[in-house]
């Protein structure tokens, strides 16, 4: 049986405290927190970014701050030249992005190989647009339109998933990354301290048993000083469901080993990717 991750890697969780007016103070804070990624843990091989992480994370501050997602463009730039310089696979987080075809805004994290080079993007499919009484108002469909796409990528190392925070939601995105093959599943993602109590935890552990894949979740730093108040607890749960590394609330890096022996093992003894009855599910519209 061929590996799905065929080594050993440690990955490298960025919660960066972003979302800053300043666009260009967010990539330098970005990049600063990833040289100390790499610095003080030489042997990581991906970085992950959070959510919209060069912008406020705002309905309103989407448009102006987006960006074609091109070689030249700056945040591009920056994180191609930061993935390459270290030699990693890096996850940029997500970014607002201005399709100039169709003059439409999207969430989108791009995706760099370890030569800095584009290996794909995954705009957010499923838009925040949540109301909860007492709680919190979101719509992000008020500036964005959603992804097409399910998203998963070839890395050196094995296949990944990409979604993006309310993406997590919805099962159907890592199934279809974990039937092709993935062995991780990542979410740069900002729940808020409202949803991220109730869900944030329970839905990466669900994604995780459903697929016995690593799922990976990466938050800016909580601050209260923004309009939105974003979760923390970054974290990586493996493919039996435990959390194996999480963050506190404030600025931090975290990492953690994936393993292939830990999916290998798990899938062996409860092996439900095997016993699956398509014949029962294919007729579901
Ligand atoms: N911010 C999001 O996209 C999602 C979120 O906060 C939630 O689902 O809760």
């Amino acid at each position: 049986m061929s590996k799905i991750l065929s080594q050993k890697i440690k990955v490298a969780l960025i919660q960066l405290a972003c979302g800053k007016p300043d666009k260009s103070a967010n990539l330098q804070r970005a990049g600063t927190l990833i040289e100390k990624a790499v610095k003080d843990e030489p042997d990581t091989k991906l970085v992950v970014l959070p959510e919209c992480f060069n912008a406020p994370y705002a309905t309103d501050k989407f448009r102006p701050y987006a960006e074609v997602i091109e070689p030249e463009s700056i945040s591009v730039k920056y994180l191609s030249n930061i993935a390459s310089k270290h030699k990693i696979i890096l996850v940029g987080g997500s970014i607002p992005e201005l399709d100039p075809k169709t003059d439409k805004v999207y969430n989108t994290s791009v995706v760099f190989n370890e030569k800095g080079e584009i290996i794909g993007k995954h705009r957010k499919a499923h838009l925040f647009d949540i109301d909860i009484p007492n709680g919190i108002t979101f719509k992000e469909s008020l500036s964005l339109t959603g992804g097409d796409e399910a998203t998963t990528l070839d890395t050196t190392y094995g296949k990944i998933g990409v979604g993006i925070c309310y993406d997590m939601r919805f099962p159907e995105l890592a199934m279809i990354s974990a039937r092709k093959g993935a062995f991780a599943m990542i979410y740069p993602a900002a729940f808020n301290t409202v949803t991220g109590p109730m869900h944030w935890k329970l839905l990466a552990r669900a994604r995780s048993i459903d697929n016995q894949i690593y799922t990976i979740l990466v938050s800016p730093a909580r601050n209260m000083n923004s309009d939105y108040h974003a979760y923390g607890h970054s974290m990586v749960v493996n493919p039996r469901g435990d959390v194996i590394v999480e963050a506190g609330e404030g600025e931090e890096i975290v990492y953690a080993d994936l393993e292939p022996e830990a999916i290998e093992q798990f899938r062996m003894g409860i092996p439900i990717t095997t016993q699956r009855r398509f014949d029962i599910y294919k007729n579901v519209a």
